[in-house]
């Protein structure tokens, strides 16, 4: 049983990083105070009033072994990390990757929410934080789209600006209207479960597609997609969808530009991570190359590859729903409904969401964050979750797993040791928190964010996969002893 501490922890945001840091400082004994504005107050992306609303994709990633998703999500597992043990119990199939069915996650995430008797939800914006308060320690996971009066509250905290860059949406299509007779299930080059419904095209039909997706009308930027004159870089974030086998079929691709005002013609975005109707107008080819490749996915009528291919992946349990990988975008709803139907099989489609593009709000971490978390100016005030500059669902779940330990070793009175250096998790928050401050972006866990091999031991060993098989053995070797410190079990 947790001894009680002796200060509260108030967390805002009850997306996914929020959820995890309340569960995480209940179990460690805290009395807990959780806000969330939903519904009284909703965001551009989120549709429901449930905790934990995945917005996008379903996908938390890569479950193969040795890759830096899994390793990520095996210290979360170690560490009794409550959102992904909920994931892990709502799952779909999905190859390689770890999806969920969204709803079940919701609920569950809500029931373990419920059932935790320290935890006081309020249903409330919060607009203002109170750094002077000695009875409280504040997780600040309002994400991506936090309010603007809570963003206006940080930087008055932060005394720095905020930065405000663009996230996408893929469509969904429900799975009855799907014409099955033109579609064929595979996995990419017979790896894994066949999973995904490819839609075959041939050269003919996608210079058809091509052609309707690069002069289809996109949609006009809004008040809140305008890039504010920021201190320093904005930028754009992006997802690619690649179903590319070995990756978790989903990598997010990030790139810099500085920016300037919008206009409604055109938003700026960034190379490497581009709306779909972007990436098409790099060249004809571009999309048979990137999200539409076709390579190692044999249609069974043809026994050949076709010319491209769209790949739907199950959106829940049911399988009542698809979405369409790699396929965020920023044309218009009609624009969406008559350009997809091109896409074979897709004929008769009914979308059940349409790619949508979304402002996302960051603070410049390496400038204001410490390893646990902590605001260098106010050491009560903690930020977790997208907002810190960690990128990706399973990382803002993990970053909210760290939060919420730390926040309760503090309320206990005690120091908190930040995650080890050698560790997934403590190698994103060492980049959010070292990382060149001018030019820093979010980052998803990837093996650049790890240690490094020693230049004798890279030479030996030259197989990149038994390279990163040596480094995730040292993370969780690292992490293991890191969880076994009593520091920790001392704040329960
Ligand atoms: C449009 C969009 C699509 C994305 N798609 C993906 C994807 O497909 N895959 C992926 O891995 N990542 C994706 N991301 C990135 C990121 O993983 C998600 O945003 C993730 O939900 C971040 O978790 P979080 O807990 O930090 O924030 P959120 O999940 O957004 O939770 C923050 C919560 O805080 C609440 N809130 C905001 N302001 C206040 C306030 N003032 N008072 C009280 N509550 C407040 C919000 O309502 C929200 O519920 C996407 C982001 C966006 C914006």
């Amino acid at each position: 049983m947790a001894e009680r501490a002796t200060k509260r922890i108030k967390v805002i945001g009850g997306g996914l990083a929020g959820p995890e840091a309340a569960l995480q400082a209940a179990r460690y004994g805290c009395e807990v105070d959780l806000y969330e504005m939903r519904p009284t107050r909703s965001t551009e992306a989120h549709q429901t009033s449930d905790f934990a609303e995945l917005v996008c994709s379903n996908s938390l990633k890569s479950e193969s072994e040795n890759t830096a998703p899994w390793l990520l999500k095996q210290e979360m597992r170690r560490a009794g990390s409550i959102l992904l043990a909920e994931a892990d119990a709502s799952a779909v199939p999905a190859g390689h990757a770890l999806a969920v069915d969204r709803i079940e996650f919701s609920r569950r995430v809500a029931e373990r929410i419920a059932a935790e008797p320290r935890i006081t939800v309020h249903r409330e914006e919060v607009t203002h934080i109170d750094e002077n308060d000695p009875n409280t320690i504040t997780i600040l996971a309002s994400g991506p789209l936090t309010s603007s009066a809570l963003a206006a509250e940080l930087q008055r905290l932060t005394g720095s600006d905020y930065l405000a860059f663009y996230d996408s949406i893929s469509p969904i299509v429900d799975a009855g209207t799907i014409n099955m007779d033109r579609v064929y299930f595979a996995a990419r080059w017979d790896k894994g479960t066949a999973d995904y419904i490819n839609c075959p095209f041939t050269k003919e039909e996608y210079d058809v597609f091509l052609d309707a997706l690069t002069t289809a009308e996109a949609v006009e930027a809004k008040p809140w997609e305008q890039i504010p004159e920021a201190a320093f870089e904005t930028r754009h974030l992006d997802r690619s969808e690649t179903g590319a086998p070995g990756l978790d079929s989903e990598t997010w691709v990030s790139s810099e530009s500085k920016g300037s005002q919008p206009t409604p013609e055109k938003l700026q975005y960034f190379e490497g991570c581009l709306p779909i109707e972007e990436t098409a107008r790099r060249g004809r080819d571009t999309l048979r190359f990137g999200p539409m490749k076709p390579a190692g996915l044999t249609n069974p009528k043809t026994g050949r590859w076709p010319y491209a291919v769209v790949q739907l992946r199950q959106e829940n349990l049911r399988a009542d729903s698809y979405n369409l990988v790699g396929f965020q975008n920023h044309l218009k709803f009609g624009e969406q409904n008559r350009v997809l139907k091109l896409i074979p099989g897709l004929e008769n489609a009914t979308f059940l969401r349409y790619g949508q593009i979304h402002r996302n709000t960051y603070i410049n971490a390496p400038t204001l964050l410490t390893e646990t978390l902590q605001l260098k100016a106010h050491p009560s005030i903690m930020i977790a979750g997208q907002l810190s500059g960690v990128e990706g669902y399973t990382e803002s779940i993990a970053s909210g797993m760290l939060a919420g330990r730390y926040a309760a070793a503090l309320a206990h009175g005690k120091t908190p040791t930040p995650a080890p250096r050698a560790s997934a998790n403590g190698s994103l928050t060492h980049y959010i928190t070292h990382a060149e401050g001018k030019k820093f972006q979010p980052a998803n866990i990837t093996f650049d964010l790890l240690v490094p091999l020693e230049e004798e031991l890279r030479k030996k060993v030259r197989d990149k996969k038994e390279r990163h098989k040596i480094q995730c053995g040292r993370a969780l070797e690292a992490w293991n002893e890191w969880l076994a410190k009593p520091h920790l079990h001392s704040a329960c």
